[in-house]
């Protein structure tokens, strides 16, 4: 299977296309107004209908209600939803049951004993999106450029395609793919030239960074 490159963040038409003509598997936008990436509802609409088709549309939310979940689903229109909270296992359910929609959750792990909660989310969604812990006095919970020790998901036996992000760039994809394994990668401080700026040559960068570790496996 080929690797799934996710560009996450996105806020402009510009880069958006960036990252679009540049061959991102999937794209990614916040919803989550402490975030230098969230976008709202109107840019969501736009950015939402110059992705259609051409990517996977990914909504990111943060512990999010239904009626803001509802929202930014209606103004994307989304092909799967991103939770990046602390979504229990239950809510997670509910949300999947609810939208109708696949989910991917995002995982916070610092040491191996976070992979403990795992199984019970692997039953729940679609696929999971391993990420580094943000630090406790954070305002978010990622999109923080922390990496996390992946040597931790080495031999991982999961039977949910999973992705990896935190942290990652151009320079690294390649070593954090070797060691991981992973059937994805997702980045967005890592292609930007300050928090919630995206630069197109860096998402132009970071896709071919990945490709290429594709042509050493393949
Ligand atoms: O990007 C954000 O601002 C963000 C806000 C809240 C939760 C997650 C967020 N981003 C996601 O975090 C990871 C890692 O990002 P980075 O490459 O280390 O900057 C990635 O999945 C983003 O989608």
């Amino acid at each position: 299977m080929s690797l799934i490159v996710k560009i996450c963040g996105l806020s402009t038409p510009e880069t958006l296309d960036a990252a679009l003509v540049g061959g991102a598997d999937m794209v990614g936008f916040v919803f989550f107004p402490p975030s230098p990436r969230h976008v709202t509802l109107d840019v969501a609409r736009a950015l939402g209908k110059q992705a259609k088709g051409r990517a996977v549309k990914v909504a990111l939310s943060v512990d999010a209600d239904d009626a803001d979940l509802e929202n930014s689903i209606d103004a994307l229109r989304p092909d799967i939803l991103q939770l990046h909270g602390r979504e229990s296992v239950a809510r997670v359910r509910d949300i999947k049951q609810k939208f109708g929609l696949p989910v991917m959750k995002a995982l916070a792990v610092e040491t191996r004993a976070e992979l403990a909660a795992l199984p019970g989310y692997a039953a729940v969604c679609d696929r999971i999106l391993f990420d580094a812990k943000a630090p406790k006095d954070a305002t978010r919970p990622g999109g923080l450029g922390a990496v996390f020790d992946w040597h931790l998901l080495e031999g991982l036996d999961l039977k949910l395609p999973f992705m990896v992000s935190g942290g990652l760039t151009a320079a690294n994809v390649a070593e954090a793919l070797r060691i991981t394994r992973a059937g994805g990668v997702d980045i967005s401080s890592g292609v930007e030239s300050a928090p919630g700026i995206k630069d197109p040559d860096m998402i132009r960068a970071f896709i071919r960074a990945a490709r290429a570790t594709e042509e050493l496996t393949t």
